[in-house]
């Protein structure tokens, strides 16, 4: 690889960087249910998304799509979103005029896999310009509960910025660079009105909720709460704001794909005041809601830049 292909140009389209994809009749996107045996109705179908959403649960993104319809003027009829990976329930796929979105599941490896054939199904609808996002959830630390955290820095459990994985035997580091521009972007759709801050910071992603974020209450637990508190004060000597599970991978494998990414994610809990996420349903949901504001507000002054 040189580094020009890594090099995140937002007017080339969507590459997949695998030679041998070249040589498939039909290509089987397996966990989205989605195949390349009608490659034009992929293109009419997807061509012109501009907006990939990515979050954790198949609910949260179906509400998402809803919202981003109603905030676009789409779907006027209120006719209810078609799911285009419901021949899976691995993951959902809905669209709403530019924007898709898609839930991702917990961790990185769920992550990684309909990552790769978001990108793949991208391609081969002849995308152009596409961003992705991740609105997610995550425990804050010494944030205010219901903050929006946008990741300016995504580092693991031994602050490394590096996305570890093993290929053929070997360990392969990508790293995970963050847009700069477009987190300065994002941080301006925050405004002085809303009943929550946005803070930019730097993320820390785990491999699991409970021992490696910290938490005294999982199945498992060797260190106490003095181990605890001690770990979170290294947090935030590394001015670390938020934890979750997903951002390492997304941002790493953003870069890797040549696309401009950001995560957005709400602080449903300060960590350095409890392990376990009390915020009632209808608070959570309004909290979630937060992050999809911000994301809405980015691609309605993307939209009118471009279009209107
Ligand atoms: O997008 P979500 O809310 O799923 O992100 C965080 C990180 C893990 O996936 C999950 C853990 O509860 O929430
Ligand atoms: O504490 C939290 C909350 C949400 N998601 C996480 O990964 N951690």
């Amino acid at each position: 690889m040189n580094s020009e292909q890594n090099v995140v140009c937002a007017k080339t389209p969507v590459r997949v960087r695998n030679p041998h994809i070249k040589s498939l009749s039909v290509d089987h996107l397996y966990h989205i249910a989605l195949d390349t045996s009608d490659i034009n109705k992929l293109e009419t179908l997807f061509g012109d998304v501009k907006f990939v959403c990515f979050g954790g649960s198949p609910s949260r993104m179906e509400g998402f799509v809803d919202y981003i319809n109603r905030e676009l003027g789409l779907n006027e009829n209120g006719h209810c979103p078609q799911n285009y990976a419901a021949g899976t329930d691995r993951y959902c796929v809905y669209k709403a005029g530019p924007v898709l979105s898609v839930s991702h599941g917990i961790g990185m490896p769920s992550l990684s896999v309909v990552f790769n054939e978001i990108v793949k199904l991208m391609h081969y609808a002849k995308c152009r310009d596409v961003t992705f996002f991740r609105i997610g959830t995550s425990g804050g630390i010494g944030v205010e509960p219901g903050s929006v955290v946008l990741t300016e820095k995504a580092v693991d459990g031994e602050f490394s910025h590096f996305y570890k994985m093993f290929i053929l035997g070997k360990r392969v580091e990508r790293p995970a660079i963050v847009d700069e521009d477009l987190i300065r972007d994002l941080e301006a759709c925050g405004r002085d009105d809303d009943d929550f801050q946005t803070v930019k910071g730097t993320t820390m992603c785990t491999e699991d909720f409970y021992e490696c974020q910290a938490r005294l209450d999982g199945a498992f637990c060797d260190f106490n709460e003095e181990d605890k508190m001690a770990f979170m004060q290294t947090l935030k000597d590394h001015n670390i704001c938020n934890i979750e599970m997903e951002s390492l991978g997304f941002l790493a494998l953003c870069r890797h794909a040549g696309i401009k990414g950001a995560v957005a994610c709400v602080t449903l809990l300060d960590r350095l005041k409890q392990d376990y996420i009390t915020v009632d349903i209808p608070k959570l949901k309004l909290w979630q809601l937060r992050p999809q504001m911000l994301i809405s507000r980015y691609i309605k002054k993307k939209i009118g830049a471009e279009f209107g």
